[in-house]
């Protein structure tokens, strides 16, 4: 069974605008002048360091927070939204039973598909009759995915949707938004997600939006800073794999020089992209 999130027609080809758009929480202004249009189709990560303001820029364009300059504009043609917000879970009525909470939202779905959904979510049939409130805090969180899974849309807003899904339920969010044909804007962590499934990048980046339009591996192709964290991620990772004896038959030194030898690579690559910087700049 294919799960598809249900799309109510189709949007105009403006879905958001972005105008000059300023808000802060307190002293401190979290975006500052920022500018974007997204269209119909387009499939938007917005990353950027914790803290940046891109949980409460999904909030500025979902109206919940009030810009204090600018403005958030959604487009006029049917502009569905459907948002997943981070903290979903904590909104589900504790009185309702697993079934009773996604079938209230799920307007053209057979009660079928929706117990085939709540299976693939992990849920069994013995579970379908139970109260939320008796439900643990993952079964929660996957409660209120399939809960969003249901819903018409034309747009998707998801805040970290990937947090407490298991890899199965990964797969399928990933399947459902490739599929999609409306516009997807999402915050997350999950870089492998991110690689999935965009076709443009936003940096929240000192308040502004540094647009990227390609994929993650534009995104690190165009940006440096970006390219040596997601470098240094990686070394990580790999100290922190655990090693497999038979596998690893370098000696440290050997390893020492494989290192040296991707510092280079990496040297190499910066001075390149910072030759053809300036050589964009004299043009
Ligand atoms: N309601 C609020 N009142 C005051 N400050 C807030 C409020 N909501 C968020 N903040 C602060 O605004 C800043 C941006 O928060 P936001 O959640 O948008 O960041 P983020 O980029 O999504 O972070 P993360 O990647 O850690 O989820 C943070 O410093 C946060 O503490």
């Amino acid at each position: 069974m294919k799960i598809r999130f249900p799309e109510r027609g189709r949007s105009g080809r403006s879905v958001v605008t972005i105008k000059n758009l300023e808000f802060g929480y307190e002293d401190e202004l979290l975006v500052n002048r920022a500018n974007l249009s997204i269209e119909r189709g387009e499939k938007i990560a917005i990353i950027g360091p914790n803290g940046c303001g891109k949980s409460t820029l999904l909030k500025l364009i979902m109206g919940l927070e009030n810009p204090s300059g600018g403005e958030v504009l959604l487009g006029e043609h049917n502009v569905l939204p459907n948002y997943f917000e981070q903290n979903q879970a904590e909104a589900l009525d504790l009185d309702k039973t697993v079934l009773q909470t996604v079938e209230e939202v799920a307007e053209d779905w057979r009660i079928d598909d929706i117990k085939g959904l709540l299976g693939r979510c992990n849920f069994k049939a013995d579970m379908l009759d139970r109260k939320v409130s008796l439900l643990s805090g993952g079964e929660k969180a996957r409660l209120a995915f399939c809960k969003f899974m249901v819903k018409p849309s034309t747009l998707l807003v998801l805040d970290e949707p990937t947090n407490h899904l298991d890899i199965p339920s990964k797969e399928m969010l990933e399947e459902a938004i490739r599929e999609y044909g409306g516009a997807v804007i999402t915050v997350s962590h999950d870089r492998f997600f991110i690689k999935q499934i965009v076709n443009r990048v936003v940096e929240v980046k000192d308040g502004h939006l540094q647009d990227y339009v390609g994929d993650y591996n534009y995104f690190l192709e165009k940006n440096l800073e970006a390219r040596e964290k997601e470098l240094e991620r990686e070394a990580e990772l790999d100290e922190k794999a655990p090693k497999v004896k038979a596998k690893s038959k370098m000696s440290k030194a050997e390893k020492e020089a494989q290192k040296k030898q991707k510092r280079q690579a990496f040297q190499a690559a910066k001075q390149k992209s910072k030759g053809q910087k300036n050589a964009k700049r004299w043009n």
